[in-house]
């Protein structure tokens, strides 16, 4: 008979919660059954990040080392994580923007290990079953996407579930959620993209997106069921395509525990990075008009946070939808426009009409542009000239991920404004030095946010998040960011600061949570202690 005991150890190693490799100490060896299984010499945890580190130096397309991370993810998540909270600013680009990008649009090519919940148009009726299938016991996030609009990268289809994987690793990494308690899904009703469709390795379904009631009909069974197994669940809404993404947060924002990053996340990140922006400035938000390229979720989604922040200031609301104004594919969004999407109406102003980005400028006078419409290059020469000309700090946002996508580098932000810009994009660039000065820019990401709010709203089981949240995250991560951060032109803290930020929003989103009567967990006494305490360390 199998003595089952001499297999506890190797089942250990297998098991990416469990296995610390050679980590284990000789004492944990002996009591796991693990002598033998392991060489003799128990390594540190600062030996093995050193290890997995050179290993990843030795890999050169960013691509391959997303790769090398996922197996790692795959067979040691506590080492996996290390290396993400050790190594923030160096290995974040690799598992979110822009390498994240890349990932989905391999998904189908470079896909070993399944992780997280495939629930597609043919699971209809069935999806509690599929739900019942999850082995994790508690969840106490999810984040889903049907990927129709991943980054700015259009329709992936299933491929898009590298998005959610890459969300909820910078969960666990930047906010302390438990990786056990987190569960990416991906909503697969077909896509639109002709490429995939003809791809013999993809794996989602071959045929055109299913929408309308069908499409309708299997969200809210999915929502149904993740709420009836995991009843606090955090459901974060991603890169859903525009008309979808505003239906949903519509139907579900005050009825659940959601909230959609591309729309209020956005929105918290950009006007933190505003914030910061006035102190260089030595201005207020009142006094800024903005200009926005592009008019989806986050474009109306940013504008409306600006909006609810000048009335929360005392403002008339009329008066602050004058501060904003959108540009979408048919040029200036104007009062003479007919039939505009809900979203864009309260900033359809009278205007002029302007066909081109260029002419918008000169119309508006904005003190800050926003790029939100994925279209690369279009703050040109000619846009951050003009800016310049009208403002003696330009602030400038080139928020469209990834990287490809951006509308302009950090560095001809710097040089077409002769350093005077107040830059942040959606990804990453390098530190620039121009016009004699070193510029560190950094990212307007809603990365710095949504962890954080994540975790506060599951700190407090809040019934569902409010707006009031969100502004809440944009002042508590703007308190972060120093005068030394200021004097290199750093909009935001540095990511390896944003663990300690999350605490922070986290704990003002459950303070926000407690007062307004929406938390069902009881209050401790100090809410701070109590985030910091309550998120998992991979140790
Ligand atoms: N940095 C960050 O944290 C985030 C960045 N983003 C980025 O923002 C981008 C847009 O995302 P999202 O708002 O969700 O997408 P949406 O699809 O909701 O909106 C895109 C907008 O771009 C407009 N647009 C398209 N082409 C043009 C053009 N040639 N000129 C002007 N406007 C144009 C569209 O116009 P129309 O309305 O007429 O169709 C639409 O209003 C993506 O690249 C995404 O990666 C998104 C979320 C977070
Ligand atoms: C950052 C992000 O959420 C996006 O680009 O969609
Ligand atoms: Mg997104």
């Amino acid at each position: 008979m199998t003595d089952c005991s001499k297999h506890s150890g190797a089942d250990i190693l297998m098991d990416p919660h469990r296995n610390h490799g050679v980590a284990f100490s000789q004492k944990e060896r002996a009591e796991l059954g693990l002598r033998g299984l392991l060489p003799p010499v128990p390594a540190s945890s600062e030996q093995q990040v050193a290890r997995m580190h050179e290993m990843l130096s030795r890999i050169e397309l960013p691509i391959d080392k997303a790769m090398f991370l996922d197996s790692l993810h795959a067979h040691d998540e506590s080492l996996f994580f290390r290396l993400l909270i050790e190594r923030t600013e160096e290995y974040m680009p690799i598992v979110y923007t822009p390498t994240v990008g890349e990932v989905c649009q391999r998904f189908s090519h470079i896909f070993r290990y399944p992780r997280g919940l495939y629930i597609s148009i043919n699971d209809a009726g069935q999806v509690r079953e599929l739900v019942e299938n999850v082995p994790n016991e508690e969840v106490d996030v999810i984040v889903v996407t049907d990927g129709q609009r991943i980054l700015g990268l259009g329709d992936q289809g299933l491929n898009g579930m590298g998005i959610p994987v890459g969300k909820l690793s910078l969960y666990t990494a930047c906010a302390g959620i438990d990786p056990a308690k987190t569960l990416p899904v991906v909503i697969d009703v077909g896509t639109n993209n002709q490429e995939y469709l003809n791809d013999p390795l993809y794996l989602g379904l071959r045929h055109e997106r299913i929408t309308g009631e069908r499409y309708a009909a299997l969200i809210e069974e999915f929502v149904q069921e993740v709420r009836r197994r995991w009843p606090n669940v955090l459901i974060q809404f991603e890169d859903f395509g525009n008309h979808n993404a505003f239906e949903l947060l519509h139907r579900y924002q005050e009825k659940i525990l959601c909230f959609n990053d591309d729309i209020q996340g956005t929105a918290a990140v950009t006007l933190s990075g505003v914030y910061s922006a006035l102190r260089i400035k030595k201005e207020t938000l009142a006094e800024q008009r903005f200009l926005f390229l592009g008019a989806g979720e986050a474009a109306t989604g940013i504008a409306t946070l600006i909006v609810d922040a000048l009335v929360d200031e005392g403002m008339d609301r009329a008066e602050a939808y004058k501060h904003c104004c959108l540009f979408d594919s048919k040029g200036l969004v104007t009062a003479s426009r007919t039939g505009l999407a809900a979203n864009k109406l309260p900033f359809a102003h009278d205007l002029d009409s302007a066909d081109k980005f260029i002419d918008a400028v000169r119309l508006v006078r904005p003190t800050c542009i926003v790029g939100v419409a994925a279209q690369p290059g279009a703050f040109n020469s000619e846009v951050l000239r003009e800016m310049a000309a009208i403002n003696e700090h330009p602030m400038v946002f080139a928020l469209s991920n990834p990287t490809s996508r951006a509308e302009c580098d950090a560095e001809t932000a710097y040089r077409e404004t002769d350093g005077r810009a107040l830059f942040a994009s959606g990804s990453p660039f390098p530190p620039v030095d121009v016009c004699g000065k070193h510029f560190v820019p950094r990212q307007g990401n809603n990365c710095y946010v949504f962890p954080g709010l994540g975790l506060g709203a599951v700190f407090a089981k809040a019934t569902w998040m409010p707006d009031g949240m969100f502004l809440t995250a944009a002042r508590e991560l703007a308190k972060l960011v120093s005068e030394e951060d200021l004097a290199q032109g750093s909009l935001y803290p540095s990511l390896g600061e944003v663990r300690a930020a999350s605490v922070k929003i986290g704990a003002a989103v459950a303070d926000y949570a407690y007062r307004h009567g929406l938390a069902t967990a009881d209050r401790p006494d100090d809410l701070e202690a109590a985030v910091a305490a309550f998120m998992y360390k991979p140790e």
